[in-house]
C-alpha cells in the first residue's frame, strides 16, 4: 500500500532536516566557503586561458604572418584572447622576464606582495569601518576616538602601499620596454659581429609584411609593455580580492547568500561577455591606421623640396588625408561601440550588481545568523556597513575582473603587433622573405629563376659565374652574368636607366639574395659605397668624414684632425672646416651642403677609408671635371680598385675593364680602350651628326626636282 504524506508529516520531515541543516550549519559553511573560493579561482583560470574558436580570419593571418596590416584576402585580421595569444604572449614573456632571477621577476615579486598586503589592509578597513559606526551609533566616545586614531594609523602603510604599486607598475612597464627594444634593435640593426644581417634594410626593400617598423619599434613596444605591466595588477588584484572578500563576506551573512551572489553575477557576467566586442581587433587596427598616417607624414618630409618643387601639395594632401580619415573613422566606430558597452557595463556592474549588495547585506539584519553581531542597533548597524563595505570592494573587484578582459582583448592586439614584428624580423635574418611579385614572376621559366639558390664565397677578387640579377619584385633584369675583376683592375659599369647597374652592388653589398650561380667577392667591409645622393649622418662635421666610425675609432687608426683636412684639401673642401665652425659643430648637414659639396664630403670619406674597392654609382655627377680628375687619380694612387657607374667618358682612361647592359637582358664584359673607345665614340657622334642632316637633304632633293620639273614645262625653259 502506498504511503500517503500528511501535513503534519510534512512539517515534522521539514522540522528534522531544519534541525540536521542548522546542526550540520557550519560544515556546510566551510564547505560552501572553500568551495567558492576553488571555484573563483578556477572560472579565472578559464576565463583567461579559454581558447575562444579560433576564427577563420585568425588561422589566415596567422598563416600569412600579416598581424600589423590586412590579410592576403585585403580584411583585416582578427584578434583574439585565444591560443595564438596566449602562445604568443609566452614567447614574448620569455624576452621580457628572462629568468626569475632578473630584475624584472624580482619587481613582479614586489608588486605581487603589496598587492597582498593591500587586500590584507582593505579586509581590516572595512571591520573597522563597521566599528567607527557602531561606536558612533552607541555614542561611545572612548572608543569612537581610538577607532579614529587606528584608522590614522593604518593610513600610513596603506598610502605607502598604493604609491608603492603605482610605482613598480610603472618600472615594470619600463624594464619590459627596454628588454623587447634592445631585442628588436638587435635583430634590426644587427649585434655586434652580425652586421651584414642588413634586416633594416631588407624589411623595408625585399619584404611586404611590415610597412611601418619604426611605429612599432617606438609606439607598438611602449603600448605593449604598459598594458602588459597593468594586466598583472588588473588580474591577479582582483582574483586576490574577490577571493578573500567574499570568504569574509560568507564569514558574516552566510554562504546561502554567496550562492545567490555568486549565480546571478556569473550569469549576468556572461551575458556582458556575450555582448563585448572584440577590442584587441580594433586596438590592432587602430595602431596599423594611424602607424600608416605617420608614415604618409614622414614621406613627406623627407622628399619636401622634391614635393615643393613639383607643387605636389594637394596630391600630398589628400594622401595624409585619406590615411587620416581611415583613422578617425575607424577610431569613432571604437568610441560608439566603447558607449554602447559602456552603458550595458555599468548596469549590470554598478545598479545590478549593487542592488543585489544591498539585499546580502540586510541578510544578517532579518534573519538571525549564529555567531552574528549583537542584534542591537549597534550590532546591526557594524554588520551592515562592514558588509557593505565588503562588498562593494568585492563587486568592484569583479567589475575589474571584466575590465580586464577589456585590457586583455587590447593586450593580445599589441602582443599581435609586436610579436609579428619580432616573428618577421626573425624571418627576414633567416633569407625568409614575403612580397608581392611582378606577373611576368609568375611564368614558369621565371619562377624557376626565383627558386634557385646562389652560393657566395669570400675572396680577393670579385667573380660573377652565371649570376641572375633579380629584383625584390621578382623582375629579372639580367638571366646568367659572368665577370671577373681582380685587384687593380678598374671596372667600368654603363647601360641604360634601370638595367640592373647599382643591383649588382646590392649584391655584392649582401643586400639582395643571390639566386644562383657562384658570386666571390671580399667582406663587406672591403667595400666603400658612394651613390649618387650620399648620405649624411647625424652629428658633427668630422662625422661625416669618417662615417660610420667614431672619433674614437679614428684616433684608434692613428688619424688626426690635421690628417682629415688634408683629405679635405684633395677634393678641395678644406675651407668648408673653418667655414661651419670648426670639426665638432653639429648640424643637419643634408640640408646645410649643396649637391656638389655632399658628392665631395663622400668621396672625402672614401679617402679617409681608403678600401680594397670602391663603388662609385654616379658619384662626382655634380662635381667639376678637373676636380672628378683628382678624386679618381688619387683613388687609383692610393691602390683603391674602383667599380663605377658613369655616363662621363671623361673617366673611361681610369678604368681597364668594362661592364657594358644593353638594357634588353644582354651584357658585354671586356677590356677597355679608352683611346679606341674615345675614337669610335666620335665617329658614332659623327655619324649620328650625319644622320640629322639627312631628312633636311632629302627635302631639299625633292624641292630641287620639282623646281626642274616646273621649268621644263614652261615653253621657254632655261
Ligand atoms: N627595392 C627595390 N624594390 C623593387 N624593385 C627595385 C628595387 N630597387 C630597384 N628595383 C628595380 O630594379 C631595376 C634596376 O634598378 P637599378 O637601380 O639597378 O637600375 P640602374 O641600372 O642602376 O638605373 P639608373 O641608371 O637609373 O640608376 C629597376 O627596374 C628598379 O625599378
Amino acid at each position: 500500500m502506498a504511503a500517503t504524506l500528511t501535513g503534519p508529516d510534512v512539517k515534522a520531515l521539514l522540522a528534522q532536516l531544519s534541525a540536521k541543516y542548522t546542526k550540520h550549519r557550519p560544515l556546510f559553511q566551510k564547505f560552501i566557503t572553500t568551495s567558492y573560493v576553488l571555484y573563483v579561482l578556477a572560472v579565472s583560470y578559464r576565463r583567461f586561458s579559454r581558447p575562444a574558436p579560433v576564427s577563420q580570419r585568425t588561422k589566415s593571418s596567422r598563416k600569412s604572418g600579416k598581424d600589423g596590416g590586412a590579410d592576403s584576402d585585403g580584411r583585416p585580421p582578427r584578434v583574439e584572447v585565444d591560443d595564438v595569444f596566449y602562445e604568443r604572449l609566452s614567447r614574448l614573456l620569455k624576452i621580457v622576464i628572462p629568468s626569475m632571477r632578473s630584475k624584472e621577476a624580482l619587481l613582479l615579486a614586489m608588486h605581487s606582495s603589496f598587492l597582498v598586503f593591500r587586500t590584507v589592509l582593505s579586509l581590516y578597513v572595512a571591520d573597522l569601518d563597521g566599528r567607527i559606526v557602531s561606536s558612533l551609533v552607541r555614542a561611545q566616545f572612548g572608543q569612537f576616538l581610538s577607532n579614529i586614531l587606528r584608522w590614522l594609523l593604518v593610513a600610513i602603510p596603506a598610502t605607502y602601499t598604493n604609491s608603492m604599486l603605482g610605482y613598480i607598475q610603472n618600472k615594470l612597464a619600463l624594464a619590459y620596454r627596454t628588454r623587447l627594444t634592445e631585442e628588436v634593435m638587435g635583430m634590426y640593426l644587427g649585434e655586434e659581429g652580425d652586421e651584414d644581417s642588413k634586416v633594416f634594410y631588407k624589411m623595408a626593400n625585399l619584404d611586404d609584411r611590415i610597412k611601418n617598423v619604426d611605429q612599432m619599434i617606438t609606439v607598438d613596444i611602449q603600448r605593449f609593455s604598459t598594458s602588459l605591466a597593468a594586466i598583472y595588477s588588473n588580474i591577479a588584484k582582483p582574483i586576490l580580492d574577490v577571493c578573500l572578500y567574499n570568504w569574509q563576506l560568507a564569514q558574516n551573512v552566510g554562504a546561502e547568500g554567496l550562492i545567490i551572489l555568486t549565480v546571478v553575477v556569473q550569469s549576468t557576467a556572461a551575458l556582458l561577455r556575450a555582448l563585448t566586442p572584440s577590442f584587441g581587433t580594433y586596438a590592432a587596427q587602430e595602431a596599423a591606421l594611424s602607424g600608416s598616417l605617420r608614415h604618409s607624414h614622414s614621406r613627406l618630409m623627407e622628399s619636401a623640396e622634391e614635393v615643393a618643387f613639383f607643387g605636389g601639395e594637394e596630391t600630398e594632401k589628400y594622401l595624409i588625408e585619406r590615411d587620416y580619415f581611415s583613422l578617425i573613422k575607424h577610431m569613432n566606430k571604437v568610441l560608439r561601440m566603447r558607449a554602447w558597452h559602456g552603458v550595458v557595463e555599468e548596469g549590470i556592474v554598478k545598479w545590478l550588481w549593487g542592488s543585489l549588495g544591498l539585499c546580502i547585506c540586510s541578510i544578517p539584519v532579518f534573519f538571525k545568523l549564529p555567531g552574528g553581531k549583537s542584534d542591537d542597533l549597534g550590532g546591526r548597524t557594524e554588520g551592515f556597513v562592514t558588509n557593505r563595505r565588503l562588498l562593494l570592494s568585492s563587486s568592484d573587484a569583479i567589475g575589474r575582473m571584466m575590465y580586464s578582459y577589456k585590457d586583455l582583448a587590447e593586450l593580445a592586439g599589441y602582443t599581435s603587433r609586436v610579436s609579428s614584428l619580432i616573428d618577421t624580423m626573425k624571418a627576414v635574418k633567416a633569407g625568409k622573405y614575403e612580397k608581392a611579385l611582378v606577373s611576368s614572376a609568375s611564368v614558369e621559366d621565371n619562377a624557376r629563376v626565383l627558386r634557385g639558390r646562389g652560393e657566395v664565397f669570400e675572396s680577393e677578387d670579385i667573380e660573377f659565374i652565371n649570376v641572375p640579377i633579380v629584383s625584390p619584385n621578382g623582375d629579372i633584369l639580367l638571366r646568367s652574368l659572368s665577370f671577373h675583376v681582380k685587384p687593380g683592375q678598374h671596372l667600368l659599369i654603363v647601360g641604360p636607366n634601370g638595367c640592373g647597374k647599382s643591383s649588382l652592388f646590392r649584391i655584392l653589398g649582401g643586400l639582395w639574395p643571390v639566386y644562383g650561380g657562384i658570386v666571390r667577392k671580399p667582406a663587406a667591409h672591403e667595400f666603400t659605397y658612394i651613390p649618387q645622393r650620399p648620405y649624411l649622418s647625424l652629428g658633427t662635421l668630422r662625422d661625416q668624414v669618417i662615417y660610420p666610425h667614431s672619433k674614437e675609432e679614428m684616433q684608434m687608426r692613428g688619424i688626426t684632425d690635421a690628417d682629415l683636412l688634408a683629405i679635405l684639401a684633395v677634393v678641395q673642401m678644406e675651407h668648408i672646416v673653418e667655414r661651419e665652425g670648426g670639426w665638432d659643430v653639429a648640424r643637419e648637414w643634408k640640408d646645410a651642403l649643396s649637391g656638389g659639396d655632399k658628392q665631395r664630403i663622400a668621396m672625402a670619406r672614401l679617402f679617409y677609408h681608403e678600401p680594397k674597392y670602391a663603388i662609385l654609382d654616379e658619384c662626382t655627377s655634380a662635381v667639376p671635371l678637373q676636380i672628378e680628375r683628382i678624386m679618381f687619380e688619387h683613388a687609383t694612387r692610393r691602390g683603391i680598385t674602383l667599380l663605377t657607374v658613369s655616363h662621363r667618358s671623361s673617366l673611361w682612361q681610369y678604368h681597364q675593364m668594362i661592364l657594358q647592359y644593353d638594357g634588353q637582358g644582354g651584357y658585354v664584359f671586356t677590356k677597355l680602350d679608352p683611346a679606341k673607345r674615345l675614337k669610335l665614340q666620335e665617329e658614332k657622334q659623327a655619324l649620328e651628326a650625319k644622320l640629322l642632316e639627312v631628312p633636311k637633304m632629302r627635302a631639299r632633293l625633292e624641292e630641287l626636282k620639282r623646281v626642274r620639273e616646273d621649268r621644263a614645262k614652261t615653253p621657254r625653259g632655261i
